[in-house]
């Protein structure tokens, strides 16, 4: 697998290679969300720390990013901060990564950029805030939705960025022959009833009006459904977590600050990928600063989940082999 970008092209730090011939639990994270998601110093804050909760719960965690041309998977400290506060880090997408290793130009990478990553380096698991989507009425389909349908990588993320279509990003997901759950935890997970009438979360609220196609109810059991996916070596899964209730109250009124961020776009001509940064800056403004603090407990909460899925899938993959020793 790693000889396919060549020599040069790719990077895994020794730490998580070693972690992923062993069979042990990796975590793969995006760097986006830290180079042009959220403003500094909260960014590399939250990636930091992002780190350190998947190590407490005995996993590796391996952010990847574009250093000089090279895609590594498993950034240093220093390099997160130094890429953290690159004025020239590009945003780097599936499509960005050929040129962006010709240019040897430093980027933050996506979701569909660091699946692609992740992949290469056998990581099986992947943490990210929320995934882009589908236009309304645009051809504007996000390489995320894409990459996942190619990629055998459970994503644990807050569901779809509510900005824009829900529902066809559900559609488009499907296509791809994409598994999507939303995973019940703690007092969610006891709510009687609940089973039939979970939404798929819209990352801001845990609500977008559209049913989950499927819930789950335990970290066990993600990884059993891991272990279905990696097995038939096909399509991503995506898992959605919704956003912790603490923020109920900023879930309700959070819908007026994003269409008026929708608005101002539109006004200002601002498309393509430079829409996403525009708009998480904008609702952060709008909200006081409430939408960004939501976004990093958003974060730091998927690193959490992440990483004891990952720790799970580790374990049953020894479990599986001790049984096949017998
Ligand atoms: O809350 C966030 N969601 C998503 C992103 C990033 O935006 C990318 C999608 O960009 P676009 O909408 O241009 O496809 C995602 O892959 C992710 O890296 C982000 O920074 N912050």
């Amino acid at each position: 697998m790693l000889s396919k970008l060549g020599r040069g092209g790719l990077r895994v730090a020794e730490e998580v290679r070693a972690a992923v011939s062993a069979g042990g639990a990796v975590v793969a994270l995006e760097s986006t969300i830290f180079t042009s998601g959220m403003p500094r110093p909260i960014n590399v804050d939250t990636a930091l720390e992002a780190e350190r909760i998947v190590r407490s719960r005995g996993a590796v965690p391996a952010t990847v990013g574009m250093l000089a041309g090279r895609l590594v998977v498993g950034l240093s400290q220093a390099e997160i901060a130094a890429l953290g506060g690159d004025d020239y880090a590009i945003k780097c997408s599936t499509r960005d990564l050929p040129t962006a290793m010709a240019r040897r130009l430093n980027g933050g990478t996506t979701v569909s950029a660091t699946l692609v990553a992740a992949r290469l380096a056998g990581v099986p698991v992947f943490v990210t805030g929320a995934l882009a989507e589908h236009g309304q009425d645009s051809m504007d389909v996000s390489a995320d939705l894409v990459q996942l349908g190619r990629t055998p990588i459970m994503t644990v993320c807050a569901g779809v960025k509510a900005f824009l279509d829900v529902g066809r990003t559900l559609e488009a997901l499907e296509t791809q022959g994409v598994g999507v759950a939303t995973l019940l935890l703690g007092d969610d997970a006891k709510q009687p009833g609940k089973k039939e009438e979970v939404e798929f979360p819209a990352f801001y609220t845990p609500s977008s009006g559209h049913k989950s196609p499927c819930t789950l109810h335990s970290v066990a059991e993600c990884a059993r459904v891991l272990a279905g996916v990696r097995s038939l070596d096909g399509p991503g899964f995506l898992l959605a977590v919704p956003i912790a209730r603490e923020f109920s109250e900023f879930s309700s009124t959070v819908d007026a600050a994003i269409r008026d961020a929708l608005d101002e776009a539109g006004r200002l001509g601002i498309r393509g990928r430079a829409i996403t940064p525009f708009l998480l800056d904008r609702i952060a403004r709008l909200t006081d600063g409430a939408s960004l603090r939501a976004n990093v407990a958003l974060v730091k909460r998927n690193a959490d989940v992440g990483a004891q899925i990952a720790k799970a899938f580790s374990e049953l993959q020894d479990a599986a082999a001790a049984t096949g020793k017998k």
